[in-house]
């Protein structure tokens, strides 16, 4: 692909906007996951997947829980693979998702919609739309930027509050959102990819809006494996330990089926809270954050 974009990609990523050929109309692959299956795909580029009632007994040993006020097993996650007949010589190590079924009612999703459509979008990368609420960072040179900074924005206030009422996240304390928008007409999808950890702490809370999707986490070193996480609609679903660390996690193509918006929060790092060698900044980040009187960044 040479010559100026209509859409946000650069370098390698594409979107259905600037792809010469659509090698993206595989078609959905959602239908395979419903609320109470762990789908695992074994040989990723065989569509081979299996619901978990497939599986024999013992094979179903799962290292991470759904917490208990999550509702139904639903969004967890993992299984020791070394037990499976499929591959035999995988020992997997996947934990650290929480989701919170249900986060928001169907007119606080509807609000919140109303709400980030006030917000002029920008293109960003691989078919996505994006709006920023958080400093300026240059994650290379490792620096950050408050000067245009002024806050999260009011219509999360109901969120930050409700997150810290939940055992998970009691100490919470988002100094950035970022709101994604995906749609399926776009071709929108996200890269594997590992969140920056220099300025971005442990959790990754993301809330869920407009439709169904489903988070692919994959390891480079065992690329037979992808653990599917089920993205309910209004669901919140927080990425940490090794799913956040270890494991790549992406969007597919065909896991984006009408319209979807993620609003991920993030967390400051060690090194940039009390304590830390760029605590003082984190301080005031931080003071901003939580204003709520924030409008987007633009990149
Ligand atoms: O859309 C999502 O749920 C994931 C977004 C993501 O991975 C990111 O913004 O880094
Ligand atoms: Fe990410």
């Amino acid at each position: 692909m040479s010559g100026p974009r209509v859409c946000g990609c650069k370098g390698i990523r594409s979107c259905r906007l600037c792809m010469a050929t659509n090698a993206q109309e595989a078609g959905p692959r959602l239908g395979g996951v419903s609320r109470d299956v762990l789908s695992c795909i074994h040989n990723a580029s065989s569509e081979d997947e299996l619901p978990v009632e497939s599986f024999p007994e013992e094979s179903q040993q799962l290292n991470t829980s759904v917490h208990p006020e999550a509702g139904p097993r639903l969004g967890w996650v993992s299984r020791d693979v070394s037990s499976c007949s499929h591959n035999a010589s995988h020992k997997i190590d996947f934990e650290g998702i929480v989701i919170i079924e249900d986060f928001v009612s169907e007119a606080e999703e509807a609000d919140l919609d109303r709400a980030i459509a006030g917000t002029h979008f920008v293109n960003s990368q691989s078919g996505r739309r994006k709006q920023d609420f958080g400093p300026k960072v240059n994650f290379k040179k490792q620096k950050v930027r408050t000067a245009n900074f002024t806050g999260l924005p009011s219509y999360s206030q109901f969120l930050y509050q409700r997150m810290k009422a939940h055992p998970h996240l009691s100490d919470f304390e988002p100094v950035e959102l970022c709101n994604l928008e995906y749609c399926q007409s776009r071709g929108a999808h996200i890269d594997p990819h590992l969140d920056d950890d220099w300025l971005w702490g442990e959790r990754l809370v993301t809330l869920n809006l407009l439709s169904d999707s489903v988070l692919t986490f994959t390891l480079d070193s065992v690329p037979d494996i992808e653990v599917r996480v089920p993205l309910l609609r209004r669901s919140l679903i927080v990425v940490a330990a090794a799913a956040r660390y270890s494991w790549k996690h992406s969007i597919l193509p065909g896991d984006v089926v009408g319209r979807r918006i993620a609003m991920t929060f993030r967390e400051l790092s060690k090194e940039f809270r009390s304590g830390g060698s760029r605590g003082q900044q984190g301080v005031e980040l931080l003071k901003l954050a939580l204003t709520f009187s924030g409008s987007a960044v633009s990149s």
